[in-house]
């Protein structure tokens, strides 16, 4: 059958939406997966994708979704893919606002959220807002058998799989992705999954494509079969009455022609390659971070899709940033270094008898100066960088690695609006915050040392001193507070970026989020010192 026979076939049927691949090829690196490939996937109907594993169904499954850009490093792709009408304003016209949902193989649902709570995420960013929703949250987690109650991590996995199936179909898709929905499952558990499966698509009549391997299981529920070959690279359309020989022509995709480890000048070559791969890698995040965060300030407008969601990623960021294990980090380090500079500076004073009683006001006054311009702001600064760097690359980290990126993504929000908006706001409130605890902890330490150490002189004196080289001439906020705060200021914002960038950038294992950690707390910590560096130079 023709493109376009095809075509008007689908639009006749005139249920969801049918998807067109015009001379689509995909390629990572330099293994082409599929080559050349035009055909429709049919409207409202089931389409079961099989191929051997390692043919290419997941990277095809992500060109669809639209989560692979055409010219990524690793993975690119060329060609049309078109939902609905081929021209895009004809599909503006009639009202279409094309969307794409994928049920991930490892669900990629929002921990921190209810089950309830995911499905109204999808609800609220379904793909045509001014629409009403089909159902409530709670219908669909009643409709789908998931219990509304227990915490996502507690579910099961099955009912993990229904809750991803629940959350894709409330955002009201056109084209609805199964990702191997019965890999891990017994034959029993597979049978229901792909009853389900059948059973969503009777009810709601999304146009669904179901990628898999296990295609005994699956071929019950499929109105159509294309099969992935890995051999000539296309995806060719299975008629039914071919089915019975999907298990013959399924072929193994042929493993690259390794070069034997033996030859040591072949080892050293691939060794030497590795080294700059991983070189390479680090310096493109790490690079593509700052030229990001440079670019930061023209592309962040303080825009929530829905302000309820946004506010609730703040306080999540606020906890994570500035919560309690926080505030006991940076008292700790404020007490250690107020009693450390007042102490020993006392101590070991040469000729104390005679100099201390010259200079002690002199003295005291230093010390409340490098507390509050210099030696608070830098430790509390690293302490933060440190600190929370690593938790916020860490949470970014793991909800790129466990899918909840790709999954913003599919229910069309952009990732910097709910993670890089409120982490930001997070450090930019949470960094003056702890750095002012941190200074208070330090003054009061600072005095108590000072009053055991000199018990001849009172508080009055300590106080009258101490701020003798801050205080600021109308009375009000401490001479300097401008210069405190912008140091302070610029660092939250900063480590904000760098976490987040860290955290985002692609994950294939979680050895990719630990080395996303370190990268952060390296870079944060040299960032923080730069800052410091460099506005000591202008501030003095
Ligand atoms: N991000 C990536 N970077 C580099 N190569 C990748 C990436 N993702 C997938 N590949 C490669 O693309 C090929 C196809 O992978 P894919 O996961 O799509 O296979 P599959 O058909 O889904 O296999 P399975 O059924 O085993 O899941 C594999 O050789 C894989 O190594």
């Amino acid at each position: 059958m023709s493109l376009d026979k095809e075509w008007d076939a689908s639009a006749v049927a005139g249920e969801g939406l049918p998807l067109r691949l015009i001379d689509l090829q995909i390629q990572v690196a330099d293994r082409v997966l599929i080559r050349d490939t035009s055909l429709t996937i049919p409207a409202g109907k089931i389409t079961v994708i099989v191929g051997a594993s390692g043919a290419g169904k997941s990277v095809l499954l992500r060109t669809l979704a639209g989560l692979l850009r055409r010219d990524d490093e690793a993975i690119s792709w060329q060609g049309s893919i078109v939902i609905g009408h081929d021209d895009p304003m004809q599909n503006r016209r009639n009202g279409l606002l094309t969307r794409v949902g994928i049920v991930f193989q490892q669900f990629a649902l929002f921990d921190e959220l209810s089950p309830t709570g995911n499905v109204q995420f999808a609800i609220d960013h379904r793909s045509d807002p001014s629409a009403p929703p089909s159902q409530s949250a709670r219908d669909w987690v009643d409709e789908l058998g998931v219990p509304a109650h227990t915490s996502v991590s507690a579910l099961s996995g099955g009912q993990k799989q229904r809750l991803a199936i629940a959350r894709t179909l409330a955002a009201a898709p056109d084209v609805l992705l199964y990702d191997e929905p019965t890999s891990g499952l017994d034959s029993a558990s597979g049978r229901k999954v792909a009853e389900l499966i059948r059973h969503t698509q009777t009810i709601h009549r999304t146009t669904s494509i179901v990628v898999t391997h296990d295609y005994l299981t699956l071929l019950p529920i499929a109105d159509e079969v294309l099969l992935l070959d890995s051999q000539t690279s296309r995806l060719i359309r299975i008629e039914q009455d071919q089915w019975d020989q999907i298990s013959t022509r399924m072929q193994p995709v042929a493993l690259a022609d390794n070069t034997s480890d033996d030859d040591p000048a072949t080892r050293m070559s691939r060794y030497t390659r590795l080294a700059r791969q991983r070189v390479d890698d680090f310096f493109t995040a790490t690079g593509s971070a700052i030229w990001t965060a440079m670019a930061l300030p023209f592309e962040l407008r303080p825009y929530f899709p829905h302000f309820r969601w946004g506010m609730r990623f703040v306080l999540h960021y606020l906890r994570l940033v500035g919560g309690p294990s926080a505030w006991f980090y940076l008292i700790l380090a404020g007490m250690i270094i107020g009693f450390t500079s007042t102490y020993f500076t006392f101590e070991f004073l040469p000729f104390q008898a005679y100099t201390q009683p010259l200079l002690i006001d002199e003295l005291l006054a230093s010390i409340g100066f490098a507390l509050y311009r210099i030696l608070v702001p830098v430790l509390a600064t690293i302490l933060i960088a440190a600190r929370c760097g690593a938790a916020v690359a860490a949470d970014v980290g793991v909800k790129r690695y466990g899918g909840q990126v790709d999954a913003l993504q599919t229910l069309g929000v952009k990732p910097r609006t709910y993670l890089l908006l409120p982490i930001v706001i997070a450090f930019v409130i949470a960094t003056p915050m702890l750095e002012w605890m941190s200074l208070s902890a330090a003054k009061l330490i600072s005095l108590v040392t000072f009053l055991s150490t000199h018990p001849n002189e009172g508080p009055y004196f300590w106080q009258q001193n101490f701020y003798r080289n801050l205080a600021a001439i109308d009375g009000s906020l401490l001479r300097g507070w401008q210069w405190v705060l912008t140091k302070n200021l610029i660092c939250g914002f900063g480590i904000a970026c760098i976490a987040y960038y860290q955290g985002l950038a692609p994950k294939k294992s979680a050895n990719d989020v630990s080395g996303a950690i370190t990268s952060t707390v390296l870079w944060t910590t040299l960032y923080v010192l730069i800052v410091h560096f460099v506005t000591a130079l202008i501030e003095f």
